[in-house]
């Protein structure tokens, strides 16, 4: 279980102009997990080289509160999604958790404990940060076998490991030469070492190709079968719906949801009916007769356009339209929701906290 509590980040001022400093943390930490994550801070200004006079680079910019009384719960046996625009403080807030950065106040625990106050290190928490942050030179094995030395995990979890996320195949060429995909499976292989009961992943479909989004999200699930904790991030409401028992919504780095899917899904307009469900009967003629019944059944019909045209179904849920047609004998062609009742909940209600958007232009 991972539980966090009024967390907060702000972070220091730092020069405009000059690039994040993402120091290796490797090392720093008898856990072994911190192998995998890299520190995100600025170096303190002292540290710094002074930039030119009255350039850019001497201008603080203000300080960044990421984090705002961030306070939730995710729970094992379940996948929760941690959904957020981007900017939103979901990377912050796992680095929290993996004591990768220090909160300004608040905590976060894993199974009642601060991260750094874990001794089994990768095999208590796995978790993929950035797929980038492995050594180049090296061979998914000898990053994998790495890893397992300093953390006591036995060689054998290495070719297992290998072989669930699809590399084995791969495992002795550089790391280099990986696509994004390949960094994704390795990470997620990196997570799954120790295996840990409670699993965390940053955006870990981004760059897999449609069957391995379809392994990620079926993993996921195994594990949380398994009775894991696991806690998957990402910014689009579409990847976690297939996957996702509970989710944690965040915006501008505070709280706004932390319910189970279905309640979420019952947020958006309508409750799940709001965009409407396209109905299309096989006889054009009979559509009218259809219209009529659902009308008296209290849903609001939009007549087609055109005469072959499907009907637009507003205030009720494809399923109740489907037992009506079958009630009054009507055959349907086709009958599909329009769009999905889970991202309009999101769009709502993250609205106000999208910070980066086309100006102008639709969300
Ligand atoms: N080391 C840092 N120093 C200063 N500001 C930072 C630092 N790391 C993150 N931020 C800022 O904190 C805010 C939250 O960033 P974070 O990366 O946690 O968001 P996110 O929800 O993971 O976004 P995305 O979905 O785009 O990855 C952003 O405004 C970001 O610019």
């Amino acid at each position: 279980m991972i539980e966090v509590d009024e967390l907060t980040k702000r972070y220091g001022r730092r020069p405009i102009g000059r690039p994040v400093i993402r120091r290796p943390v490797i090392g720093r930490s008898a856990t072994g997990l911190l192998a995998i994550g890299r520190s995100r801070n600025a170096r303190p200004a002292a540290d710094r080289p002074a930039g030119p006079a009255g350039s850019a680079a001497d201008r603080p910019a203000a300080g960044r509160l990421a984090v705002d009384r961030l306070g939730f719960t995710v729970r094992p046996g379940r996948v929760t999604g941690f959904l957020g625009p981007n900017g939103a403080g979901k990377s912050t807030t796992l680095r929290l958790v993996l004591g990768l950065d220090e909160p300004t106040s608040g905590s976060a625990t894993v199974d009642g404990r601060r991260f750094r106050e874990l001794s089994r290190g990768l095999r208590h928490v796995g978790a993929l940060l950035d797929a980038h942050d492995v050594h180049g030179g090296r061979t998914a094995e000898g990053h994998l076998a790495a890893l397992a030395r300093t953390n006591g995990i036995p060689r054998r979890r290495v070719v297992e490991v290998l072989a669930e996320a699809g590399l084995a195949e791969a495992a002795r060429r550089r790391i280099g030469d990986y696509s994004l995909g390949m960094k994704q499976r390795l990470g997620i292989a990196a997570a799954l070492l120790g295996d840990p009961p409670v699993l965390l992943f940053d955006e870990p479909v981004n760059g897999l190709d449609p069957e391995g989004v379809l392994w990620a999200r079926g993993l996921f699930r195994r594990l949380a079968a398994e009775g894991r904790t696991v806690f998957v991030s990402s910014h689009l409401m579409s990847e976690m719906e297939h996957t996702a028992d509970d989710l944690v919504v965040i915006g501008r780095g505070r709280l706004i949801a932390a319910e189970s899917l279905a309640d979420f899904a019952a947020r958006g307009t309508g409750g799940g009916a709001g965009r409407g469900v396209t109905v299309r009967t096989a006889d054009p003629a009979e559509g009218s007769g259809l219209a009529a019944v659902l009308t008296r059944a209290g849903a609001t019909v939009r007549a087609p356009q055109a005469a072959e045209g499907p009907l637009v179904v507003t205030g009720m849920g494809a399923d109740r339209i489907g037992v009506l047609a079958f009630r009054h004998g009507t055959p349907l062609a086709e009958l599909s929701s329009r769009g999905s009742s889970l991202e309009d909940a999101f769009m709502e209600l993250t609205a106000d906290s999208v910070e980066y958007r086309r100006k102008g232009g639709a969300r």
